[in-house]
């Protein structure tokens, strides 16, 4: 199935922020790739290698491998603590690497400068709710990177319109997001990082407090975005109505990988999560040790 090639991106418009994220912190970036990474398709869309990274004095990854390939969705799982939520903000320049490598699109993250390509979407607990801002309003946030400070164009409210629908909400473009119930607020978020029709999406818990029917909207919404060729790296407790689009889980355990789990077990651990033997008393897939959802 799948892909829309990726585009290289450039011209005048081309963002240089990173997504709605703050300002990327500094740290040791990998040596020069070559420019032409940007336009070749098969270059992954993120590669970290061997990265290290502390939080205050405490050693939180301690040597993560991660690529995200083209097309891919990479779901990151693990214990409460193991040092997810670090690898994204990493990924993103939220967090400085104190060692190792971070590539972004072939480019060395402290070179790279497209962050059209990129869209986030944070925990929901840190998402601006109390802000007093249109669903619209915040979605169209989501334009920023690629519009800077001039005003949304058509093409712009085009893309706004879109991801509103592909979230379900366009009948509440006009209402303030505190009128919104959880669930309806992390579409919101969702729809922002789609409205940039970004490359690389990156979710943390996207599920978290999510009811069934956003969840299964999130989904739609997924399902979408990859047959469209885009990357997609996730945080996730457990794979959920999510399972049949990850292509591989990163099990993280104490700052490092501990296993990645292709397709069939995968399959193994969606339809059988909490068993640790098939029938036969044969293993069928480790289990995934997962965080509690918050
Ligand atoms: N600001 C901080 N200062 C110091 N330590 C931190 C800070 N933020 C997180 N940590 C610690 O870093 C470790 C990794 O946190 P992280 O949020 O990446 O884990 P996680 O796997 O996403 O966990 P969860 O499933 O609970 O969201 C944890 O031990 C956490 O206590």
């Amino acid at each position: 199935m799948k892909k829309r090639q990726a585009q290289p991106a450039d011209g005048p418009d081309a963002g240089s922020e990173p997504p709605i994220a703050g300002p990327p912190a500094t740290g040791p970036v990998s040596p020069a790739a070559a420019p032409s990474a940007l336009a070749e398709p098969s270059v992954p869309a993120v590669t970290l290698r061997g990265a290290t990274a502390s939080l205050g004095a405490r050693p939180v990854l301690r040597g993560v491998d991660l690529t995200v390939g083209r097309g891919e969705t990479v779901a990151l799982l693990g214990a409460n603590g193991s040092g997810k939520s670090t690898t994204i903000r990493a990924v993103l320049g939220q967090v400085p690497l104190s060692g190792g490598e971070l590539e972004l699109f072939g480019t060395p993250f402290g070179r790279f400068r497209d962050w059209r390509r990129v869209g986030y979407v944070p925990q929901r607990s840190t998402a601006a709710s109390g802000v007093p801002a249109t669903v619209r309003e915040v979605v169209s946030a989501g334009r920023l990177a690629r519009r800077r400070f001039r005003p949304l164009g058509r093409a712009d409210k085009a893309a706004v319109h879109r991801a509103l629908e592909l979230v379900g909400l366009a009948d509440r473009a006009r209402d303030p997001v505190d009128a919104l119930s959880g669930g309806q607020h992390q579409r919101v978020l969702i729809a922002r990082a789609l409205a940039g029709e970004p490359e690389l999406l990156i979710m943390d818990e996207p599920l978290a407090g999510v009811d069934l029917a956003s969840q299964e909207v999130l989904a739609g919404t997924l399902r979408d975005q990859v047959t469209q060729g885009s990357s997609v790296l996730l945080v996730l407790h457990e794979l959920g109505p999510l399972a049949p689009l990850i292509d591989r889980a990163v099990v993280l355990r104490d700052g490092r990988v501990e296993r990645v789990d292709n397709p069939d077990q995968l399959h193994d651990l969606a339809c059988h999560p909490h068993d640790a033997a098939g029938e036969q008393g044969a293993p069928t897939a480790p289990k995934i040790e997962t965080g509690t959802l918050t």
